[in-house]
């Protein structure tokens, strides 16, 4: 009989449950459904919390009967849980059923809010010394405030006491426990813009600045604790959730990135990569984030990210909007015939530039086009991007004093493409490692599950059982690289104007 360990990835794209043996962490079951994206007006993204909501029961419910119809008779011990960060939801604290659509991490409606605020000097450096994040649409707070300024019915009854908040994992574990538990995790706290992530508490200064009812916010919790069990009536009924984590800090436990320096680079919707900072909290002097990575009895690791708005959503756009990419995955033959873009650049600002430049405002390009320029060269530009932007992440880290990385270890669905992969080290001269199984996000939910069960010790002891399967050396003269990214930051600075 197998033991495993259980694991709900609610992504930007997609709600997902997989099923991991709990020695070799290998996938036993798993589904996974889409998530509709409404954009209801220009840099708003909206998601229905009911539809997220639905979809994780359905797919729990799925993989607990393919997991009945093996032969192993494998029975899930715990399970984890790991979300798309920022996004916001508002729901009542009776029925449970969300109040407003949950406004995404894109969304950038607040930008003009954020920019009102932002002239508040005193506000901005309280910001970043008590929460680690700058002044942007990008976090929970102005996501909540707007809510609650549009909606004064609803302020109101968060005043009472009967309107709640939580990001999507506080909001799935309100639902699996029938309203018994309202907790959330100091990773995703700490993307909130309200969390004093020094201590891992809400900020009352900040509550006071956004004008955010204390009453609304979940308790916040270690990544390892008993977050209560799954309620009757519902699929898994009895098993406990012991884990719960942001999925970018959880692809970096999941990629054993819980060393002090080691790098991890995810590529979903968006890409985000984090630098371990051990417990120590080190604040960017170029306009990378600092966050908690992971917080275990009581004691906090840290770490620096650079977060990029659109990296997936490149590809996805090319196909299901411009419709010259069949499927994702073709991306790569089609790029691998071309020697270059023959100067065409592609800034995929959709929704605002992320890190390093935070511009809410910027929209996205395409320069250096000819009248030779065909789909593929756009196609190659779109993948080239997201490898620039990651290498402008990573030009930020070694100014604010980390050592050139010699290994970058990737995941996200992007990481399944060894084209990008090769690219990567070539432009940011780096070892780039891809890990055994893509699903490094799912892992770290599980492992801090396992650990909040006691199957190991520490997350980094469960953390050994990640293994890399391929590795991508630079092969790029230094010249070339110079050349291409030279190109790349006359393109960034057009759109940035
Ligand atoms: N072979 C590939 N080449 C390039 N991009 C890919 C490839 N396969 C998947 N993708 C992109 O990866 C993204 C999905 O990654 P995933 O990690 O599942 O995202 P999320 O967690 O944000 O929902 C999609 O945006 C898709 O376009
Ligand atoms: O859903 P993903 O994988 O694109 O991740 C979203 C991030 O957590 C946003 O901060």
């Amino acid at each position: 009989m197998g033991e495993i360990l259980l694991a709900i990835d609610q992504g930007t794209t997609s709600t997902r449950v997989l099923a991991f043996d709990a020695e070799q962490l290998t996938v036993k079951a798993v589904h996974q459904i889409p998530l509709k994206q409404y954009y209801p007006s220009n840099g708003w993204v909206e998601h229905d919390a009911e539809e997220i909501w639905q979809a994780t029961v359905t797919c729990l419910k799925t993989v607990l009967e393919q997991l009945s119809e093996t032969t192993d008779s494998d029975t899930p011990t715990s399970i984890g849980i790991t979300n798309q960060r920022e996004t916001t939801v508002l729901w009542d604290r009776k029925t449970g059923h969300p109040v407003h659509k949950a406004i995404v991490w894109q969304d950038r409606r607040t930008a003009s809010h954020c920019e009102e605020l932002s002239k508040d000097t005193r506000l901005l450096k309280a910001v970043k010394e008590q929460t680690g994040l700058l002044l942007d649409p990008y976090f929970s707070a102005t996501k909540i405030a707007w809510i609650l300024d549009t909606h004064p019915d609803l302020r109101q009854q968060a005043q009472n006491g009967d309107i709640l908040f939580g990001n999507i994992e506080s909001y799935i574990l309100y639902r699996l426990t029938h309203g018994g538990s309202h907790k959330t995790d100091a990773t995703n706290a700490s993307r909130t813009m309200l969390c004093d992530i020094r201590q891992g508490t809400w900020s009352e200064d900040l509550l006071n600045v956004f004008d955010i009812p204390k009453t609304m916010m979940p308790e916040i919790c270690d990544n390892t604790h008993n977050f209560g069990s799954i309620s009757s009536g519902l699929p898994g009924a009895g098993l406990p959730i012991y884990g719960m984590v942001g999925d970018q800090q959880a692809a970096a436990i999941g990629q054993a990135c819980t060393q002090k320096g080691s790098i991890k680079s995810t590529y979903g919707t968006g890409c985000f990569l984090l630098e371990n900072t051990g417990q120590q909290l080190v604040y960017s002097q170029n306009r990378l984030l600092t966050t908690i990575a992971y917080q275990t009895v009581g004691i906090r690791s840290y770490a620096l990210e650079g977060s990029i708005f659109n990296a997936g959503t490149v590809i996805q756009w090319l196909r299901d909007d411009l419709g010259i990419l069949k499927s994702a995955s073709e991306s790569e033959t089609i790029v691998s015939e071309l020697g270059s873009t023959d100067g065409v650049y592609f800034v995929p600002a959709f929704t605002g530039m992320g890190a390093p430049h935070w511009d809410a405002d910027a929209r996205g390009m395409i320069t250096g086009l000819t009248r030779d320029s065909k789909a593929s060269h756009i196609i190659r530009a779109g993948l080239e991007s997201v490898v620039y932007q990651t290498n402008d992440l990573i030009s930020a880290l070694i100014k604010d004093g980390a050592s050139k990385p010699g290994i970058i270890r990737i995941d996200g669905g992007m990481a399944a493409n060894d084209w990008f992969a090769q690219f990567l080290a070539n432009i940011c001269d780096v070892r780039v490692e891809v890990p055994r199984s893509l699903e490094a996000t799912a892992i770290g939910a599980a492992l801090c599950a396992g650990v909040g069960e006691g199957r190991w010790p520490t997350l980094a002891d469960a953390a050994k059982t990640a293994t890399m399967e391929k590795s991508f050396k630079p092969v790029m003269t230094n010249d070339e690289r110079q050349n291409l990214l030279s190109g790349w930051h006359k393109a960034v600075a057009r759109c940035l104007l």
